[in-house]
Parts: structure tokens; sequence; C-alpha cells
């Protein structure tokens, strides 16, 4: 398990949001006064898009950033499913640099070997991966069922892979690329950000479990050797 988990709850929405940009914003500066350069990975989902429009605000030298999806959905990048068109949206007015890891490739497979070949070119570790979470328990794309065991297994030099969720999550009943749980273990920095009760019994439950839990969060969780940060908006 993670080192050390540590909680912080909300009340309020923009408490978090302001939580979440000022960590985020420390973690991003850290890394641009150490190595000139920064790597995050930020996730898809509705509970991140408003933290990210905050966090594009703030005053970094967004141009020395490189942002990827931590999971991203097998779509053309002008479906409202894409989650690196979200990011790329809010961030290359900003001049980051926005990579995709999804492709157009019909196979899951072959989309997820040309995710991670095109990840083999940055440099990592990444230097902050930023999870969400679904009421299944999966984080990023990686999700209970026929994949899990391969994405938590893959090998430490595999960072991304195709998946093909069965059942399809029904919020974006899709095919995915996702970060393998070697590659979101290797950050530099985690945090999780989850909303409402029932997601937090989830994660309560599955940081219980810890590596053997049944949530993949618990297994991803379990991976990650750095202390974790959990913010959690209370309903
Ligand atoms: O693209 C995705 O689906 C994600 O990266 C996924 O892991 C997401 O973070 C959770 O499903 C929570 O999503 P919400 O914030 O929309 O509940």
């Amino acid at each position: 398990m993670a080192e050390e988990i540590e909680w912080w709850d909300f009340d309020a929405a923009e408490d978090l949001i302001d939580a979440v940009v000022g960590d985020v914003s420390f973690i991003i500066e850290s890394a641009l006064d150490a190595r000139g350069q920064a790597l995050v990975a930020f996730p898809g989902g509705s509970t991140p898009k408003p933290i990210l429009e905050k966090l594009a605000q703030a005053n970094i030298r967004w141009k020395n950033v490189t942002i990827i999806p931590t999971d991203d959905r097998l779509v053309p990048v002008d479906n409202a499913l894409s989650n690196v068109a979200m990011i790329a949206k809010i961030f290359i007015p900003k001049g980051a640099r926005v990579l995709p890891i999804a492709s157009d490739a019909a196979d899951h497979k072959l989309a997820g070997s040309a995710a991670n070949a095109r990840l083999a070119d940055l440099h990592w570790p990444p230097d902050l991966v930023w999870l969400g979470m679904g009421t299944d328990g999966h984080t990023a794309s990686i999700f209970p069922g026929p994949d899990l065991e391969l994405v938590m297994d893959s090998g430490k030099d595999v960072r991304a892979v195709g998946v093909a969720p069965d059942p399809l999550p029904p919020e974006a009943p899709v095919n995915r690329v996702t970060l393998t749980g070697a590659a979101i273990g290797a950050a530099r920095t985690a945090i999780l950000v989850i909303s409402g009760a029932q997601k937090r019994e989830v994660l309560e439950t599955a940081i219980e479990q810890g590596g053997k839990s049944a949530y993949p969060v618990g297994r991803v969780l379990d991976k990650i050797v750095v202390p974790v940060d959990i913010y959690c908006l209370d309903d």
C-alpha cells in the first residue's frame, strides 16, 4: 500500500478545487525547478473538469509542461467522450504540450501498443499521476473484469495497454487505453480526487483490502510507493 495515505475532506466544491489546484501547481512548479520540465497525467470523466479549468489559470510555465491523460476512450478526438480533447481544450491555449494516448486503431490491443510506444519517448516517470475513481472501484481505465490482471501485471516497462471492459461502463461504453499499474506505481507523486459518499465507501473498503482487493483502485494504490493525497468532496 502507498506508504502513507492522507484524506482531505471538503463540504464545498470551491474549497476542494482550490486545494487540488494548490497541490498540483506546487508539484508542477517543483518539477520545473528541479528538472526544467514536467510530465503529468490527468484523468478524464466529469469530476476533474472544473479543477483543470482553474488550474490552467495558474501562473505556471505551461510551455515546459507535458500532459497526458491517465486513460482515454477509443473514440475520434472530436467525440465528446475523448479525454484528451477535454484536456487539450483547456491547456493547449496555455502553451502546454498535450499528448494523446488513444489512437484510431480499431483493435484496442493495437491502440495499447501504439500508446506504449508513444509514452516510451517521454521523460519518465511522471511527476504526477492524478487519478479519479468510479463507483465500481475502477481507476484510470483499470476496470474489474477480464483485463485486470493484464493491466496490473504487465511488467514494469509496459506503460500503457488497451482494454475492453466487460461490462462496458455505461457513462462511456467504449474500449479504452490506460496507464498500467506499473506506470502509475512509478509516479513521483500521486493524488486521487473523488466525490460523494458512495465512492468514499468503495475507496475505504478498497484501501482496507489493499493489494488483494477486488476493486482495482485498491490494487493500484498498493503499487504506489509514494504518499498519496486523497481529496474527497462530501455530498
Ligand atoms: O476516462 C475515464 O473514465 C476516467 O479517467 C475514469 O477513471 C474516471 O476518473 C472515473 O470514471 C470517474 O469519473 P467521474 O469523475 O466522471 O465520476
